[in-house]
């Protein structure tokens, strides 16, 4: 083992997606998993396969098709648990189940109901029952950041002689300061010694959960478990982005401690998550916030002109943000020229039938638009991609003057090779739209949550809509998206994408149903 080497554990499809109105679809989760493969992420948990047949679905599909990172799910000390998550990454050629059991005071007495005996009689055969599965097991101590130093070492050796070869510390609710967190990383990697990896999945409850990660790491965590864009429960994980680069950029600090993270490719990440997720990170978020390398006033601009370093400790290149790109488009740019700044922007697994649909609204769109930024050319290929399942499609929307107290919207869809037309009435005229294709398509769809975004500035700038909509109580919300000059547009768009992906799941749940037990 390379001690110099800091594994990064990616768990932005498990803990990120327990954040509120982050759950993605099997494709979506795909989708993320190849970007994190790419990014060079070493592990990634791909979900908790016993949740659900959706989670075991995109856990198993995941592990088919990503190859160069170790998969993995998460299971509770439950035969079952372990039993799907084993299933699940068995097609994985690399393969990890993750188990765990809490070792708090507070959470044995309260929600287990446990003694420390059964806590360890359980964790003991949650690692041997595992590696019935599978020859790489990690264990969890939930809670650690809440648990009695000398517990947590008779469960480690529990462990650890059964067969778990990373132990996890997880600060479960963002409590232990950097200094503490430290401590308790120092005594109980040195107490673990050779015989397993020291691991860190710290919260964000006090906003402490990248400097936790970093103190861990320089007491002896030699794995990493984060988030992109630091989604996850309640305030969310640890950042990818912020630890890693933390790691980089300050190697006096973290000497020959180096991670495999392939950083020009953290920028990607970030906006394919932001955008599946419908979850954008803060303005002010460090690497990957808009005005993360913006400079305003002037004395900072001043510095940066005559030295960039005056004012930027890295260069936005390293993480992949192109500033001043050269090739500028517009309405004379052809086939070529849009091509090539796709592939400037990091997307290299376009198909053909994608460019040429992402052109074609390229073209429409540079007609009414006179600046077409990097930015708006990411949307339209990212809304390309992610509204790939056209199932129902919008083909025309006409709304009337809402001013006259009798919204109307005229809507058109095509559906399998027919066109259907229907309009109606609404309260607003975003209810009139919903009502309306929800007459035509025959589901009912519960509006959860709607976003509205701007992709670039000006009066003539894109909408990106974010939907989140439920149509059946035993699912959770479908997330669309809609691009668009026209907001309303957009936003029928992100109705129907929605919509589509709700069936999309649901048919590829039917085809799959063999995998489920
Ligand atoms: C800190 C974390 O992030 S932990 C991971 C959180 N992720 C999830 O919870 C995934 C989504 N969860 C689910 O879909 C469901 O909770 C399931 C399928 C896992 C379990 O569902 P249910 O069987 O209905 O149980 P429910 O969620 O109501 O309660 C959890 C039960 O597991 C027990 N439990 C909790 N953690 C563990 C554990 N690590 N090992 C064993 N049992 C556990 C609880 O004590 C409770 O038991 P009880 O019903 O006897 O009181
Ligand atoms: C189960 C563990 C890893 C967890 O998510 C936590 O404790 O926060």
């Amino acid at each position: 083992m390379d001690k110099n080497k800091i594994i990064v554990f990616d768990t932005t499809l498990r803990d990120g997606e327990q954040s509120p109105g982050c759950s993605m679809n099997t494709e979506e989760k795909i989708r993320v998993a190849l970007q994190l493969e790419k990014l060079g992420v070493d592990v990634i948990e791909a979900g908790f396969a016993a949740a659900s047949p959706g989670d075991f679905d995109a856990v198993s599909q995941i592990a088919k098709i990503v190859k160069n990172s170790r998969i993995c799910s998460l299971s509770r000390a439950v035969e079952n648990d372990i039993k799907q998550a084993g299933l699940a990454v068995s097609h994985s050629p690399k393969h990890r189940i993750h188990t765990f059991i809490a070792t708090s005071p507070i959470h044995m007495k309260y929600k287990l109901k446990m003694s420390e005996e059964e806590v360890i009689k359980r964790a003991i055969h949650a690692v041997e029952y595992a590696r019935t599965f599978v020859d790489d097991v990690e264990f969890s101590l939930e809670d650690a950041g809440r648990s009695e130093i000398s517990f947590m070492k008779e469960v480690m050796d529990a462990v650890i002689n059964a067969g778990a070869k990373t132990i996890n510390l997880p600060d479960t609710v963002g409590y232990r300061l950097p200094t503490e967190l430290g401590a308790m990383v120092k005594e109980l990697s040195t107490y673990a010694g050779d015989r397993a990896i020291i691991s860190v999945h710290n919260h964000n409850d006090l906003g402490l959960a990248t400097a936790n990660t970093l103190a861990a790491v320089l007491n002896g965590a030699r794995q990493i478990e984060v988030t992109i864009n630091g989604l996850g429960e309640r305030a969310g994980n640890s950042a990818l982005e912020e630890a890693v680069m933390a790691i980089k950029v300050r190697k006096d600090v973290f000497g020959d401690l180096y991670t495999s993270i392939n950083t020009p490719e953290i920028y990607a990440t970030s906006r394919l998550v932001a955008t599946i997720t419908g979850v954008e990170p803060q303005q002010n978020k460090a690497i990957v916030g808009k005005n993360a390398f913006s400079h305003e006033s002037g004395i900072h601009q001043d510095g940066v002109l005559k030295h960039q370093e005056t004012y930027e400790i890295m260069k936005p290149s390293d993480v992949g943000v192109i500033k001043d790109s050269t090739l500028i488009l517009g309405k004379h740019s052809g086939r070529a020229a849009f091509k090539d700044k796709i592939a400037q922007l990091g997307f290299d697994k376009v198909s053909d039938e994608q460019l040429n649909s992402a052109f074609e609204r390229f073209k429409v769109l540079a007609d009414k638009k006179k600046d077409i930024t990097d930015d708006d050319v990411r949307m339209l290929i990212t809304d390309e991609a992610l509204n790939h399942d056209k199932i129902y499609e919008l083909v025309g929307l006409q709304i009337s003057d809402c001013s006259s107290g009798m919204p109307t919207a005229a809507v058109s869809i095509k559906f399998e090779g027919e066109i259907i037309k229907d309009a109606g009435l609404g309260d607003g005229t975003m209810d009139a739209i919903f009502k309306t294709i929800d007459r035509l398509t025959g589901y009912s769809g519960e509006l959860k949550d709607y976003k509205v975004i701007s992709v670039s500035e000006g009066k003539d700038a894109l909408a990106k809509v974010t939907t989140r909509v439920s149509f059946d109580d035993t699912t959770p919300a479908f997330v669309g998206h809609g691009l668009s000059i026209d907001t309303m547009l957009a936003t029928a768009n992100a109705y129907i994408g929605a919509l589509n992906s709700y069936l999309s799941q649901k048919n590829r749940l039917t085809k799959n149903c063999g995998h489920q037990v």
